[in-house]
């Protein structure tokens, strides 16, 4: 659990304070996204969870102890932190790099060995394939999955992430984000996420925050964010790209109608194995998936899992319902 309560940073010179009473909870084993514009806080509410910047008042609690009066590199030592550069040692082999906060923290050479490995593996890269590397021969995806494997390798119960996936392109940033998502989820890993993207927000945070000016503007659940925006600058900094995120978060079965009906309501749309609909969608599959299949397959409807399909009118249906 992150319990930020009234946490302020005041700059120097400043004319306005960067984050101003800053009141948010991150519940124990559950993600949250910090969005907002250029400038509003995000980085420096992040940074002031793992005191790289420490707050000009507020208070901090992290598993339910005072965090403002620990000593700080000690509190580091129990927060993971990835960030967009991933910061490796370059002259270091991966496995020394992922070594770095256990060493730190006085474990055992081959406990340390076995967590290296471990850790590894868990983030996706083979330990025999990568560990002796350096960073330099590393894919910029590879190099994000090693800065995930040593935020991980002390087991610390928070994470904070800054960007993490950002200098990745997009079609491996999918992967990525899928992959840690449930990597993060079965470790039950309390998570505070600093993105620009509004998709990775939905796709990573339980709940969204949404920051203006220092201050919190909204913090819901992400459908809910979605749904009902707090208020005009909220509704403005979502877009118009807010309903089509609202699909990948509503099942693709409430688009769904029995396949026999499809006859009458879609005049051409044949079924299954002759039909032009292809394939049937995974089970687990979202609206926007359904959508995403229709605009690709140049049909109005597809085959669900369930022997069901969801349709183009289905999909406008459920999303006017919610
Ligand atoms: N070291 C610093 N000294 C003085 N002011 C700073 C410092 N770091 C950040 N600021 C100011 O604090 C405010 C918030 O910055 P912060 O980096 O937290 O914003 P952000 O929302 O993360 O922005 P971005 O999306 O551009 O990364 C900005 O006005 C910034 O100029």
């Amino acid at each position: 659990m992150i319990e930020l309560e009234g946490l302020t940073k005041r700059w120097p010179g400043a004319a306005a304070a960067a984050v101003e009473e800053l009141t948010l909870s991150v519940p124990e084993g559950t993600s949250c996204a910090l969005i907002g514009p250029s400038g509003s806080g995000k980085t420096t509410t992040l940074r002031m969870v793992n005191r790289l910047i420490e707050p000009s008042g507020g208070r901090l609690r992290i598993g339910g102890e005072d965090a403002l009066r620990l000593d700080p590199v000690r509190l580091r030592r129990g927060i993971g932190y990835v960030i967009q550069e991933v910061g490796l040692f370059p002259h270091r082999s991966v496995a020394e790099n992922v070594a770095t906060v256990p060493r730190l923290l006085g474990w055992a050479p081959a406990r340390i060995a076995a967590r290296v490995e471990e850790v590894l593996a868990m983030a996706g890269l083979d330990p025999a394939r990568f560990a002796a590397r350096r960073p330099h021969q590393l894919s910029g995806g590879e190099r994000q999955r090693v800065g995930v494997a040593r935020a991980l390798a002390g087991d610390p119960p928070v994470l904070l992430m800054d960007e993490p996936f950002g200098a990745v392109d997009p079609v491996v940033r999918a992967h990525l984000q899928e992959e840690v998502l449930r990597l993060l989820k079965q470790l039950r890993k309390t998570v505070l996420i600093v993105t620009h993207d509004l998709a990775e927000a939905v796709r990573l945070g339980d709940a969204v925050a949404v920051m203006r000016d220092g201050r919190l503007a909204q913090h819901a659940p992400a459908a809910e964010l979605l749904a009902r925006p707090a208020d005009a600058f909220v509704a403005g900094f979502l877009g118009s790209d807010r309903a089509l995120q609202r699909l990948a978060l509503l099942p693709a079965e409430g688009a769904a109608t029995a396949q026999a009906m499809l006859g009458e309501s879609l005049p051409g749309e044949r079924l299954l194995e002759e039909s032009p609909m292809g394939e049937s969608l995974p089970a687990g599959a979202s609206l926007r998936d359904a959508l995403a299949a229709m605009l690709a397959r140049g049909v109005r409807a597809v085959p669900l899992a369930d022997g069901r399909a969801a349709t183009l009118d289905g999909v406008l249906e459920a999303a006017r319902r919610g």
